[in-house]
């Protein structure tokens, strides 16, 4: 184990940090969950090396981007799999989902109250109906993305379609392989106490307050 001083900085809502939380909590690798207000951005900002969040701090050095940030955990956890071949799918998995996280950030970010419902039946299930393909090619879709052990992209994928589904509960509906590894990472011992405590919390998903989790104790 990869033994170092760790601190995720990052906005008081879930965001784009919320799957380094979930992995570092998953794994149980202690961190410190440093969470900031918007009022202390400006403070923040000029740290950072593309005046952007979410920053991992290993010891003292910044990791920024998120995709950097999970792929810096993938290696140094052995959730990146066995081979060329496993990795290089786990990081076209991962950037597939970051493109639906793009259209998803543009609904929440944009015309809210117009795209919400053409988004669900209109984009959501085209998005899904990818991945949904993709997901099988690993053990026939029944475990993790890249087959049995659990990868770095698999709590981005997770966080992913749990967005999805306070967007719309029925999101996953059709995509039983995406619905059932949900339900399932869902019950992680880890995640599951983290999850139910980030429930009591209310806490909130995006930035602008547009969809927050109902309370699930
Ligand atoms: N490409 C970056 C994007 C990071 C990003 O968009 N961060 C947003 C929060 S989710 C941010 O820092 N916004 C404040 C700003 O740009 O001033 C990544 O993947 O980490």
């Amino acid at each position: 184990m990869y033994n170092v001083a760790m601190k995720l900085t990052y906005f008081n809502c879930r965001g784009l940090g919320e799957m380094i939380r979930l992995l570092l909590t998953d794994k149980q690798i202690p961190f410190e969950d440093e969470r900031f207000g918007y009022a202390d951005w400006p403070s923040y900002k000029p740290k950072m090396q593309f005046g952007q969040v979410p920053c991992l701090y290993v010891e003292d050095e910044q990791i920024v981007q998120t995709g950097a940030i999970m792929r810096h955990l993938g290696r140094a956890y052995g959730l990146n799999g066995h081979n060329e071949q496993e990795t290089t799918f786990i990081d076209m998995f991962f950037e597939g989902i970051r493109d639906l996280h793009t259209k998803y950030a543009h609904l929440i970010y944009g015309d809210f109250e117009n795209g919400k419902e053409p988004f669900i039946k209109d984009v959501l299930p085209v998005e899904l109906e990818k991945l949904e393909k993709l997901f099988k090619t690993y053990s026939n879709g029944e475990l993790f993305i890249a087959g049995p052990k659990e990868s770095y992209a698999d709590y981005a994928l997770f966080e992913e379609l749990d967005v999805l589904l306070v967007l719309s509960h029925s999101a996953l509906d059709h995509f039983p392989a995406l619905k059932s590894f949900h339900e399932r990472f869902s019950q992680r011992s880890n995640l599951k106490v983290y999850l139910s405590k980030r429930a009591a919390l209310n806490v909130p998903i995006n930035g602008n307050g547009k969809t927050i989790e109902k309370k699930k104790l």
